[in-house]
């Protein structure tokens, strides 16, 4: 069978006077279930995943993005789907981030991200915020 292939836009939620970002647990029954993650969701067909990122922050974590820039793009392929991903940094936003569809959401430092784990895909993403913003 066809592996199903995905694009993915998500956003790193930054809070820059403590260094700390704001992350959400994948519900235990989703793809990726209990990792960790940065709020984001499918691209849909006629939207750009800018336009998709600011979408899924509204439904995923409550909050309106206002400075957001590319941040790191790469590709994926877990066993049953290949992902393609835009993650975005977002350095200022209105709201207060919470995990809107019930899952756990928590602010990080970003010292302290070690200790959450994510999915395989974000390795690069952990590595690049440690690099830039750490
Ligand atoms: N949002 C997000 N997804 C990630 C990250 N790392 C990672 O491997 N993924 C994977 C898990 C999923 O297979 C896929 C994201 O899909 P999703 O299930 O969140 O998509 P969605 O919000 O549009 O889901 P749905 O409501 O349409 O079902 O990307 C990450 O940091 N953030
Ligand atoms: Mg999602």
């Amino acid at each position: 069978m066809e592996k199903k292939r995905l694009h993915i836009a998500a956003g790193i939620i930054l809070n820059p006077e403590v260094n700390a970002i704001f992350i959400t647990q994948r519900p235990a029954k989703a793809h990726k279930g209990g990792f960790w993650e940065f709020a984001g969701g499918k691209v849909e067909d006629g939207e750009s995943a800018l336009e998709a990122v600011k979408r899924e922050l509204e439904e995923e974590v409550g909050i309106t993005a206002k400075t957001i820039e590319p941040f790191i793009s790469l590709a994926h392929e877990y066993p049953d789907k290949a992902l393609a991903f835009d993650f975005f940094l977002v350095r200022e936003f209105e709201g207060k981030p919470f995990g809107k569809e019930g899952q756990p959401g928590e602010w990080v430092a970003i010292s302290e991200l070690a200790n959450y784990t994510f999915p395989e895909a974000n390795d690069p993403v952990l590595d690049k915020i440690r690099e830039i913003l750490g």
